[in-house]
């Protein structure tokens, strides 16, 4: 008798338990349904509900055999109409969040730890990266997504916050018409225009790097954060894909052309430990615009919007820039992934805010160009 009566609680239980189960969870559950996320006649079963402030998470244990699925995300955030986030630790974590992520967040020049630059806002908080950590960085994304405005920020950011220790070295091929007035700032050593202002700026940075390697090598170091260096030396290049040798140039173009890459690889693989910090910027990741060698030693990657898959997966190493839809979002790459806002600033604000450090002699830039390094083309 005891057990049966055991046995009608429990099944009312779990009647009503059912019944009034919250509308987003059998929304999930009956989306594993829908979308035959199980083996067998194994379903993933509810554990645990976790709440935040602006989260809540469901836990789930998953059957044997059965991982995370990339399409779950995108499939639950249209499903519940709120932004997701799902991972895997041997539980399946799916987070919705209350709010979505803000189409539009403006920087405020806020002092910042070390080497460090706001990249971001996500769904749970602002992302910063760290160059002392990860030296080198990609930037992808199509023409019109923010490239611009994120290398500005940093520049800005990095100028603000260490205005006697940041040096800019800038490969500004769209002409030289978005970084032409930073020109003038005693942290900007030398902006680039044409590829063969890019070959001299390279050749003089490659001269001293060996020479920092020698440096280096006296004083047995093997990297900038034993020293006492405090500067770190920023090379940005936008717009890479103007570094390619295309098939049209004669031999001699092409060897220009051949040693920027060749050099810039080299940044990428040597300088980091040096205090050299690469920031390779292209509108369209191919093998041949984001080198094997840069990629390799980026190991933070940002990419806006991408027209297609297969340019996320040159940019990212996996899929979803395609899919991003606004201006200024953007997924920052490294061990971790984040969905993030890049902060706005307006080009006018971060002339109004540096024009302080404008020197109108070369000479007193920081560790100005020796004459010799500087090498002309045509
Ligand atoms: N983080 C952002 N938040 C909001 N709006 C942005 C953001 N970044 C860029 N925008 C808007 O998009 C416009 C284009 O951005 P940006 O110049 O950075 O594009 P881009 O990717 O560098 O393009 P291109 O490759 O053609 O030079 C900006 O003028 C601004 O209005």
């Amino acid at each position: 008798m005891e057990i049966i009566t055991g046995a009608i609680i429990a099944c009312g239980a779990m009647y009503v338990a059912e019944k009034y189960e919250p509308l987003e969870t059998k929304k999930i559950k009956h989306t594993f349904r829908n979308i035959n996320y199980k083996v067998g006649d194994y379903e993933p079963k509810l554990i645990r509900i976790r709440r935040k402030e602006s989260w809540k998470e469901y836990i789930f244990n998953v059957p044997y055999g059965l991982i995370d699925d990339p399409k779950l995300q995108p499939i639950l955030a249209k499903t519940l109409h709120k932004p997701v986030h799902v991972y895997f630790d041997g539980k399946l974590h799916i987070r919705v969040y209350k709010q979505k992520l803000s189409n539009k967040i403006d920087y405020n020049w806020h002092i910042a730890d070390g080497w460090t630059v706001p990249i971001g806002q996500s769904q749970d908080k602002m992302i910063y990266h760290d160059f002392d950590k990860i030296p080198h960085m990609t930037v992808a994304g199509m023409t019109r997504q923010g490239k611009t405005v994120l290398l500005k920020l940093i520049l800005a950011h990095l100028i603000n916050n260490h205005p006697d220790d940041v040096q800019f070295n800038i490969i500004d091929l769209k002409g030289g018409l978005e970084f032409g007035w930073y020109d003038r700032l005693k942290q900007v050593k030398q902006v680039a225009s044409n590829v063969n202002e890019a070959y001299a700026l390279l050749s003089s940075v490659l001269k001293q790097i060996k020479s920092d390697m020698s440096r280096f090598k006296k004083g047995g170091y093997t990297n900038v954060l034993d020293t006492n260096i405090s500067t770190r030396k920023f090379i940005i290049i936008d717009e890479a894909a103007e570094l390619v040798p295309g098939s049209h140039l004669d031999k001699e173009e092409k060897k220009i052309y051949r040693y920027c890459q060749h050099a810039m690889s080299e940044i990428a693989r040597i300088a980091g430990a040096l205090g050299y910090r690469l920031i390779f910027c292209t509108q369209y990741p191919t093998a041949d615009t984001l080198p094997r060698q840069i990629k390799q030693n980026a190991d933070a990657k940002i990419s806006f919007r991408l027209p297609t898959e297969v340019a996320s997966r040159v940019a990212l190493d996996e899929q979803g820039a395609e899919r991003i839809t606004n201006i200024g979002r953007a997924i920052y790459r490294t061990h971790e992934k984040h969905l993030v806002q890049v902060p706005f600033i307006k080009d006018t604000d971060i002339k109004n805010k540096l024009k302080e450090w404008i020197v109108d002699d070369a000479n007193t830039k920081m560790d100005p160009t020796p004459r010799e390094n500087i090498v002309t083309f045509g």
